[in-house]
């Protein structure tokens, strides 16, 4: 009868229901313990792979990081989700672990204006190719309040079975019409607070002092220093 045939039919899925449990629980025990492994020295990780599409991120990060944690790039654009800048970060990390079978580490930017609460946030390399650095300084024209903040998410993937971790790094100042070169997006609309300068008229090692990358590179710096992970 159908009745007989539903209810077999949910025994099934019970069972499938359970495997599946008891298949991420060993997956999840294994990411811990392999977790661990990396940690006391036991597993011995390959460089960490940046990866990249913007040859300036790829720059200043080189510069950051200097000699801090052995790393390599590789020029790849992800596809980015739609919402929340940290998980946008974190599926960009399970995309990049999964070509590059080992441990990557991926970086996704915000540029978010206060008077539109967030917005552009992460889409605001779209607004600014599509208005460039006047229209992002006209969006603003109906507000008396031009603040604004550089938000740069790391997002770490020790391998393609981890749950990506995320270092968050962030920059306040405002928007003024664009001054300084232009070589790197929105640098010359971007004026940090407490300066005078926009981040595109300051010499490169003042920018790396205060900016929003920097200030998340000191976090995944500080975390490669505690996890202890010893590469091959
Ligand atoms: O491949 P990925 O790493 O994603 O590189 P991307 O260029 O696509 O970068 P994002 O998705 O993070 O989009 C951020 C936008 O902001 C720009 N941008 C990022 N960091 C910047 C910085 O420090 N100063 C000025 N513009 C920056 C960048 O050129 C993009 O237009
Ligand atoms: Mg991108």
């Amino acid at each position: 009868t159908d009745t007989e045939r539903s209810s077999k039919h949910e025994g099934k899925n019970r069972q499938l229901n359970g495997e599946r449990i008891v298949a991420e629980e060993q997956k999840s025990r294994k990411m811990a313990a392999a977790r661990l492994a990396a940690g006391t020295g036991l597993v011995k990780l390959p460089p960490v792979t940046f990866v990249t599409g913007n040859a300036k991120k790829l720059e200043e990060v080189k510069v950051i990081l200097g000699q801090s944690i052995p790393f390599q790039s590789l020029k790849l654009d992800l596809p980015e989700l739609q919402g929340d800048p940290e998980d946008i970060a974190k599926e960009k990390a399970r995309l990049a672990a999964n070509q590059v079978k080992g441990p990557v580490l991926v970086e996704d930017t915000c540029l978010c204006f206060n008077a539109l609460k967030g917005l552009p946030g992460p889409y605001i390399k779209w607004f600014l190719q599509k208005l460039g650095h006047e229209g992002l300084n006209n969006m603003l024209m109906a507000y008396d309040d031009k603040s604004a903040y550089a938000l740069c998410i790391f997002s770490l993937a020790i391998g393609p079975n981890f749950e990506p971790i995320t270092f968050v790094g962030k920059t306040m100042g405002k928007i003024v019409p664009a001054r300084g070169p232009n070589d790197f997006g929105w640098d010359p609309v971007f004026q940090p607070d407490g300066y005078d300068q926009t981040y595109a008229e300051m010499p490169k090692e003042e920018k790396n002092k205060i900016s929003h990358r920097s200030r998340a590179l000191a976090l995944v710096k500080s975390h490669f220093a505690e996890a202890g992970y010893v590469f091959e």
